[in-house]
C-alpha cells in the first residue's frame, strides 16, 4: 500500500500524512524530511546556497527513491513536487492512491502568513501580497493536483476529520 499526499504549501499534507499513517498502520515520510536529511541541509539552506534547480533534481531523486524501493507508507510530498518534471507521471505510475488535500485561498493564506520562513517561495512576499500571489500560484498548480485520484477539501476541519476521510477513500 502506497499514499501519495499532494496539495500546495499549508494544505496540511505533513501534519495529516502523519495521522493517516498512524491510523493505518502505515510508515509516515515525508519527501521534505528525505530531502533534508540526504542532503544534510535544511530547505531554505538549499535554496540558498544551490538554488532551486539543484532542489527540484534532488526532489525527483528521491521520489523515485521512496516510490520505487519502498512499500506501505503514506508519502506528503512538497507542495512542488507534482509539478516538475516527469515527477507526476512517476506518482501515478507508483500507486492508484494519490490525494489532493485541497484548501481554498483564503485557508492557505491564513496558515501560511504564520508559517513564511521555512517556505523559501513565499518567503519574501508581503503579507498584503499573499494572496494574489498564492491564487495565481494555485492556478498554475491545479494542473497538476486535480490529476490525484482523489481530491480531499481540508477548509474547516480538523486534522483528524480529513485523515478519515482520506482513509475511506483508499482502495
Ligand atoms: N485541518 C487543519 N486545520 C487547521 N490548521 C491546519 C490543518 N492542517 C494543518 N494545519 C496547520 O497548517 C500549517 C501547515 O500544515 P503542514 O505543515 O502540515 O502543511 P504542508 O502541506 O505539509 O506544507 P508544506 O508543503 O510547506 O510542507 C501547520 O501550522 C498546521 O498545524
Ligand atoms: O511549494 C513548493 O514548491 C515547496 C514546498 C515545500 O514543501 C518545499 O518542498 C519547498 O519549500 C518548495
Ligand atoms: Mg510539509
Amino acid at each position: 500500500m502506497k499514499i501519495v499526499l499532494l496539495g500546495y504549501m499549508g494544505s496540511g499534507k505533513s501534519t495529516i500524512g502523519k495521522l493517516l499513517a498512524q491510523n493505518m498502520k502505515l510508515q509516515f515520510l515525508d519527501l521534505d524530511d528525505c530531502i533534508e536529511e540526504g542532503e544534510g541541509m535544511d530547505i531554505p539552506e538549499i535554496f540558498k546556497s544551490k538554488g532551486e534547480l539543484y532542489f527540484r533534481k534532488r526532489e525527483f531523486h528521491y521520489l523515485e527513491e521512496v516510490l520505487n524501493g519502498k512499500d506501505n507508507f503514506v508519502l506528503s510530498t512538497g507542495g512542488g513536487t507534482p509539478c516538475y518534471g516527469k515527477n507526476m507521471e512517476t506518482i501515478l505510475g507508483a500507486t492508484n492512491n494519490v490525494v489532493y488535500l485541497k484548501v481554498s485561498i483564503p485557508g492557505l493564506v491564513a496558515r501560511l502568513s504564520k508559517e513564511k520562513s521555512e517556505r523559501p517561495l513565499i518567503r519574501d512576499i508581503p503579507d498584503e501580497e499573499l494572496p494574489e500571489f498564492i491564487g495565481k500560484h494555485l492556478f498554475e498548480r491545479n494542473a497538476f493536483y486535480n490529476r490525484a485520484h482523489c481530491i480531499v477539501v481540508g477548509d474547516n476541519k480538523t486534522p483528524d476529520e480529513i485523515a478519515l476521510e482520506i482513509e475511506g477513500s483508499i482502495l
